[in-house]
């Protein structure tokens, strides 16, 4: 896809949208508490707005705690600290989701005669996690193994950040791209965006005085990051962010690694994007194709729940804990991202 005209891979936006929007499902449509304590549908909750905003809040601190496991590891390429010794647990999660290295074999197996397909989270599994988004960028020798998956496979950036801005990290022009936790290749009606401006100047003023707390603009969607606030004051994030979502009733928020990530409440996620780019580029033959998603995160299990119910192609989920998933293989951390994708790389040099 030629990124110069920066015009990502559309078909009609504002149909898609529309259909998008007009497809909202029911579970998706927000719960109002009406004056009085009824809700939308007249039934009488009997319970009160505090109380609701109490259970919101507490059940997003839960979410907030058992994200990723505050884990200084300095895992840039080859220093990882991670102990030798084969941790038990993990090795009792790698029985149900086994290593994508130690599995090569297997996987390339069943791509015998087939396309494979790549798609690629970023953070966490091209840049190793840090504690400031800005400086997660990409290595030489990892940009060097994606363009070289570029070169046999048609491969893809799927990612939380704003398109232009994961293609700054990125840097390949040859990739295409999905900002925004997949919506960007849509091109959102761009009131999306604009409630992202909104909300971002919003949430900015409520957490300036919460010390590490930063929100990050990814265009469709916002970050609010919490890696590097304190345990004690997470509670205030979530109710926080909590509070400003009131007033912005399509938006809803999901949890990252130590992120809060506020998107739209439309039916769209990475998930949708992999299979809007499957179709896009003419890949959408189960029987031919294989594609591979590689993610950390939690928005790249919808990825990993595409393929499996399509029952095509691989999930794989990079975690050094073990993690409940949708994903059929494992790797550890972005050096062994990038020792797969040169695995992928010499297997198709030497089997055309
Ligand atoms: O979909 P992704 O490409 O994985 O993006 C998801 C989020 O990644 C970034 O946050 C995460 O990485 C940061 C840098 O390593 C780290 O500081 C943060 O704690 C992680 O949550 C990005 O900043 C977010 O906007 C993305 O949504």
């Amino acid at each position: 896809m030629d990124l110069s005209n920066s015009s990502p891979v559309i078909t009609d936006p504002v149909a898609i949208s529309q259909q998008l929007l007009g497809g909202l499902p029911s579970n998706l449509m927000q719960f109002s508490v009406m004056p009085g304590g009824y809700s939308s549908s007249g039934m009488n909750v009997g319970v009160s707005r505090l109380k609701i905003e109490e259970v919101l809040v507490n059940g997003l601190l839960d979410a907030m705690k058992s994200s990723s496991p505050r884990r200084r590891l300095n895992v840039a390429f080859g220093e990882d600290n991670s102990s030798e010794e084969e941790d038990p647990a993990y090795s009792a999660w790698m029985a149900k989701c086994p290593s994508a290295l130690a599995s090569f074999k297997q996987i390339v197996a069943s791509a015998q005669g087939k396309k494979i397909a790549v798609f690629l989270d970023y953070d966490g599994t091209l840049s190793p996690i840090v504690d400031d988004p800005d400086k997660a960028v990409m290595s030489p020798v990892m940009r060097a193994a994606v363009r070289n998956v570029a070169k046999y496979f048609p491969t893809a950036i799927v990612s939380g950040r704003s398109r232009n801005k994961v293609f700054e990290f990125v840097k390949l022009k040859e990739l295409y791209y999905a900002g925004s936790h997949g919506m960007d290749i849509m091109a959102p009606s761009a009131n999306h965006e604009h409630s992202a401006e909104k909300v971002t100047k919003s949430l900015l003023q409520v957490v300036s005085g919460i010390e590490g707390a930063t929100v990050e603009n990814n265009k469709f969607c916002v970050s609010v990051h919490y890696r590097n606030v304190a345990e004690k004051d997470w509670k205030l994030v979530a109710r926080l962010v909590n509070e400003v979502l009131e007033a912005f009733p399509r938006l809803k928020v999901t949890n990252g690694r130590m992120v809060l990530e506020v998107r739209p409440v439309i039916d769209w996620d990475k998930g949708k994007a992999v299979e809007f780019l499957l179709q896009s580029l003419g890949l959408n033959d189960s029987e031919n194709v294989i594609p591979i998603y590689i993610g950390d995160d939690r928005t790249d299990e919808d990825a990993f729940k595409v393929l499996r119910q399509r029952n095509c192609g691989y999930g794989i989920l990079v975690s050094q804990v073990p993690k409940e998933t949708e994903a059929f293989y494992s790797l550890r951390d972005p050096s062994e991202v990038m020792e797969f994708l040169n695995f992928l790389v010499r297997w198709k040099k030497h089997s055309v």
